[in-house]
């Protein structure tokens, strides 16, 4: 397919895995050019004075609109069984999410949804979720499993992932969450449940090959620093970076001790302290924020200035789940980290493409138009600006998804 007359944005050369700091304000672009795609790579591209002539198959005239990579969504719950309304409803009745954990709610009650619900059954509903998501422009994503809390469960819900893996149009990275809470039967067992998870489901997930990525929950009530550390070095025996769930509601140290474990991301940090600021300098940790959790709990939003400002990368992430953030929209979250967090436009799409794409290890294959990488583009409707991004909040601004 040769695009031809298109606004392209977010051009890098493939050496470029992540931007931080001031480069973060900078959205490389060549206006009135051509892009040539062939066997679902991007091949080449340049101005239009340069266009390749000749017969081309297929061409696309993009006159007033941005071609641009798809959003890259490195932290979600995407497979997950039914809904959690009746928790919402409750929280609008003046109950908090950590109010309405300590009644049985929570992770847990979707973890017993999950486990009595056929495995095929929460294919369907998370297939349907994945095309919507894909239709708002998410062209590579991370999903965790989390909701299973048994061997079978966890089981379960990555067998699904790798389906979906296989079927979907875009890349998908799986992560392994068993620490994303204690079950009912282990409450007052958390060594036997880590033992579990370590020496019975960990073997099983990795010998199957079902995940990519091992995550914990570290958070009062849920995980310590000291059994963060220990899954995320049960996961590294196994070839399993860490990605974690940290500082969320409160900011123990979590950070630091995922750094000096070389994790790939920090995930939420809506509490950061000043030492997890230091702790991620220099480091090869990516801090991932969160918003639309933020937007749907009413927490603090992630303080993405503070990070940037001290010369850091940022990601931004949609969490999709059904507890904390039930919507996959990457438009919305990018909309959300200018409004709520002060990025410059630039800033939050570099955040949500090339960044997000190191932030799940797929820096090679998508997050910026990159010759070799993958046709995972965005195609905008007329007259859409780089500012229209965070300034047009919830209008719909894409005009074609294109995933080859
Ligand atoms: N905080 C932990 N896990 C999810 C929420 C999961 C849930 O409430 O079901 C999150 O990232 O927000
Ligand atoms: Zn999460």
């Amino acid at each position: 397919m040769l695009y031809q007359n298109a606004h392209l944005l977010q051009i890098r050369p493939a050496s470029q895995q992540w931007v931080a700091g001031t480069d973060m304000r900078v959205l490389p672009e060549l206006k009135d050019a051509w892009l040539l795609t062939q066997n679902g790579r991007i091949k080449a591209f340049g101005p239009m004075s340069e266009c390749p002539q000749g017969h081309h198959e297929e061409t696309l005239d993009c006159t007033d609109r941005i071609l641009m990579p798809a959003w890259c969504d490195s932290h979600s719950h995407l497979v997950y069984a039914g809904n959690r309304e009746s928790e919402w409803m409750d929280r609008l009745n003046g109950l908090t999410y950590e109010q309405v954990a300590a009644r049985g709610g929570g992770i847990v009650n979707s973890a017993q949804l999950l486990n009595e619900t056929p495995e095929e059954e929460i294919y369907q509903q998370s297939k349907l979720r994945l095309q919507e998501v894909i239709s708002l422009g998410t062209g590579a994503l991370e999903i965790k499993s989390g909701y299973g809390l048994t061997l079978e469960g966890e089981l379960k819900m990555l067998r699904v992932i790798r389906r979906l893996k296989e079927e979907a149009p875009i890349p998908i990275r799986a992560t392994f969450l068993a620490a994303h809470a204690l079950p009912t039967r282990y409450k007052d067992d958390k060594a036997a449940y880590l033992q579990l998870v370590i020496d019975e489901m960990l073997p099983r997930v990795a010998g199957d090959g079902l995940a990519d990525y091992i995550d914990v929950f570290c958070e009062k009530g849920y995980f310590d620093i000291q059994d963060t550390e220990l899954l995320m070095e049960a996961g590294a025996r196994y070839g399993l970076p860490a990605k974690i769930h940290v500082n969320q509601f409160n900011a123990f140290g979590g950070v630091a001790a995922a750094v000096r474990h070389g994790a790939l991301s920090v995930d939420h940090l809506e509490e950061l302290d000043p030492v997890d600021v230091r702790a991620l300098a220099g480091s090869k940790t990516m801090p991932v924020a969160l918003p639309g959790c933020s937007f749907f709990l009413g927490i603090p939003y992630t303080p993405g200035r503070t990070l940037i400002d001290a010369g850091l990368p940022l990601a931004l992430a949609t969490d999709f789940n059904p507890g904390s953030a039930p919507s996959g929209n990457m438009n919305l979250v990018v909309a959300l980290a200018c409004n709520k967090m002060k990025l410059t436009p630039e800033e939050a799409i570099n955040a949500a493409t090339l960044n997000g794409a190191y932030a799940m290890g797929l820096s090679s294959e998508t997050g910026s138009i990159t010759v070799g990488k993958r046709t995972n583009l965005i195609l905008t409707k007329r007259n859409v600006s780089v500012s229209s991004f965070g300034y047009r909040f919830g209008s719909p601004l894409i005009q074609q998804v294109i995933e080859q």
